[in-house]
């Protein structure tokens, strides 16, 4: 019996959803060419679902994602993964509360990267997503552990879904892949915004207890979560 028989409707459906992902990367205008990457768990199995490497984003189907174990060996799929497979199957290893990855070099955001700043806590909408300052990880060159061991020390430090990986761009996790396509897109709205913000004087700071009240708000009842 085939790995994709075995895992039937979560297989097929996480593939699916993981496509159609990357279009919210082209949406919100936060890639170029081939240059970012959406990855997904698969609930219940040391496995995840990413992109293939280098392919067009208008040719990313169900049937082009390559699923792989958590160390990145492909264990489906016809194409090549994405060259940022190792940090995601990292971050999944270590970080089991985490069911999605994205990885962009979104303008802003990879500005704050290659300047090495972190993106102060000064809005209301950085307070709410990241519950703080946005961190910056260290520098760590493609090819092994070491960008997914960047990721996962920076963001196990604090509350951010979002990590600012130094000279290179965003990171972003969430429970599920959407929530950190969410992130990824948030990441880049308020990396713009504090630029500006920067450029026109001193952003004020917010205080910690009201980034830990937006932040609990935020997180526990906004939108849909109060109703039942
Ligand atoms: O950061 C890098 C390379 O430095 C990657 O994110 C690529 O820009 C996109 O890679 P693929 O997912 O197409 O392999």
């Amino acid at each position: 019996m085939s790995l994709a028989v075995e895992i039937t409707d979560t297989f097929e459906e996480l593939r699916d959803t993981v496509a159609r992902l990357h279009g919210e990367l082209t949406r919100y205008e936060l890639v170029i060419w081939t240059a970012g990457n959406v990855s997904a768990r698969v609930p219940g199995h040391d496995l995840m679902v990413i992109k293939p490497s280098g392919v067009s984003y208008d040719e990313l189907s169900a049937d082009t994602m390559v699923v792989t174990d958590l160390y990145g060996e492909v264990v489906h799929g016809d194409l090549a993964p994405s060259s940022d497979t190792a940090a995601h199957a990292y971050v999944y290893r270590h970080m089991p509360e985490v069911g999605g990855v994205v990885h962009t070099h979104s303008t802003y955001a990879t500005a704050w990267a290659a300047r090495g700043e972190p993106i102060p806590c000064v809005l209301t909408m950085i307070a709410d997503e990241f519950g703080g300052d946005i961190p910056v990880g260290p520098f760590a060159l493609i090819g092994d552990d070491s960008i997914g061991r960047g990721i996962v020390e920076t963001l196990r430090a604090g509350r951010s879904p979002a990590v600012l990986m130094r000279n290179h761009g965003p990171f972003t996790v969430g429970r599920t892949a959407r929530d950190a396509v969410k992130a990824a897109v948030m990441v880049e709205d308020v990396a713009k915004t504090v630029h500006i913000a920067s450029a026109l004087g001193t952003p004020e700071p917010l205080s910690g207890q009201d980034i830990d009240r937006l932040y609990a708000r935020y997180q526990n009842v906004y939108g849909q979560q109060g109703e039942k």
